[in-house]
């Protein structure tokens, strides 16, 4: 099945973040009906409100550990793009009962209120972190995938689509490594690195929108989209940052923080096997027999597939000229660029 939103009336959850604010410029730009922004930030949503100033989009303080705000938030909607969540590794790693909450009950809020109101489609947005999960924050997002299956699983007939996205780093959204390095070299500081061997895969804001919205677009129940994506080393994504801002490459080598992984992995090679491949993207379907595997012994398959995941140490790899190439592209950068010195941001 497709779906238009023109005219249609789009809940986001956790809508004033990185990935809320560009969906919903998105959504007014395609002629939503109405967009709703739940979040619990109200100075945000004041922000939010006064930059837009477009009386489509409706803001709801609200908590989607509370499963009354997110049911008054989905009343009469259509369509829901599930973005709250608890995101830092190092926090969670401290907390991680409030993970549960927020990644794991906070989303079942979410997909039961849908399915009360009829919802026609949800997707929720997740993470490589919650691939073979070592931390807290991939646990959590790890049980937040399973919620949104077993949902699909334990209602055939359901009214509501439920579908997940998966993507990795996104480059320059709040609290991350790209502008901490760029306020450390505006500082005159070197920039911190963890492990200059560590390696992330790299996506811009844009491309984990296009994303959801071919899950948007393709969803079958319970089916989880991944982008494929590059990657690099954090080494030279430091490295590249200093070179855009015409700093010596010194680096402030400060080792591993609490619960982070050498490598992320977008899909297990379990998953691959099952995966279908568009191009840019993959789906993976869900497994939906039952729990009578006697049913499937004649026509069981045996585990043949790819022998490895696809991670972000054998992802295509950027050096660091390309890295430089692929930051200039980034509206933040061009502006840091264009203040420090306009020449350097041709
Ligand atoms: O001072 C630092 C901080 C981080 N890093 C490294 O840079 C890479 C990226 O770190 P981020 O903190 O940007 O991102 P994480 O991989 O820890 O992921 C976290 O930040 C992401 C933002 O891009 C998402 O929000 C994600 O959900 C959240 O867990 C990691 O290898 C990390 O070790 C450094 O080298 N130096």
């Amino acid at each position: 099945m497709t779906y238009s939103t023109n005219g249609r009336r789009v809940l986001i959850t956790g809508g004033t973040g990185s990935f809320g604010k560009t969906m919903v410029r998105r959504l007014l730009d395609r002629g939503v009906g109405e967009v709703r922004v739940l979040s619990r930030d109200e100075a945000k949503q004041d922000d939010m409100r006064r930059q837009l100033g477009d009386d489509r989009v409706r803001y709801h303080v609200g908590d989607v550990r509370d499963y009354d705000s997110v049911l008054r938030a989905s009343r009469g909607i259509d369509y829901v793009f599930h973005a709250a969540a608890l995101k830092q590794v190092p926090s969670c790693e401290f907390f991680p009962l409030e993970a549960v909450r927020t990644n794991v009950l906070g989303s079942a809020n979410v997909v039961e209120a849908a399915e009360r109101n009829g919802v026609g489609s949800v997707v929720v947005l997740s993470t490589d972190k919650a691939v073979h999960p070592v931390n807290a924050m991939g646990m959590s997002k790890a049980m937040m995938e399973k919620v949104a299956q077993a949902h699909a699983r334990n209602n055939p007939n359901s009214a509501t689509t439920v579908s997940c996205v998966r993507y990795g780093n996104v480059m320059y959204s709040r609290g991350s490594v790209i502008p901490l390095f760029i306020e450390q070299i505006k500082a005159g500081r070197a920039p911190t690195v963890t492990d200059p061997g560590m390696t992330r895969f790299l996506m811009s804001l844009d491309d984990s929108v296009e994303l959801v919205e071919h899950a948007f677009q393709h969803a079958r129940p319970g089916d989880i989209f991944i982008r494929k994506a590059v990657a690099c080393t954090v080494g030279d994504l430091a490295e590249a940052v200093c070179e855009l801002f015409d700093v010596p490459a010194k680096l402030d080598v400060i080792g591993v923080r609490h619960g982070e992984k050498q490598d992320e992995t977008l899909a297990s090679r379990e998953e691959l096997a099952q995966a279908d491949d568009f191009g840019d993207f993959l789906r993976v379907p869900l497994d939906a027999r039952d729990l009578n595997y006697a049913l499937y012994v004649s026509e069981g398959e045996l585990g043949r597939g790819p022998r490895e995941d696809f991670n972000s140490a054998n992802a295509p790899r950027l050096g660091v000229p390309e890295i430089v190439e692929l930051l200039r592209t980034l509206p933040e950068v061009r502006a840091e660029l264009a203040l420090r010195d306009p020449v350097l941001a041709c």
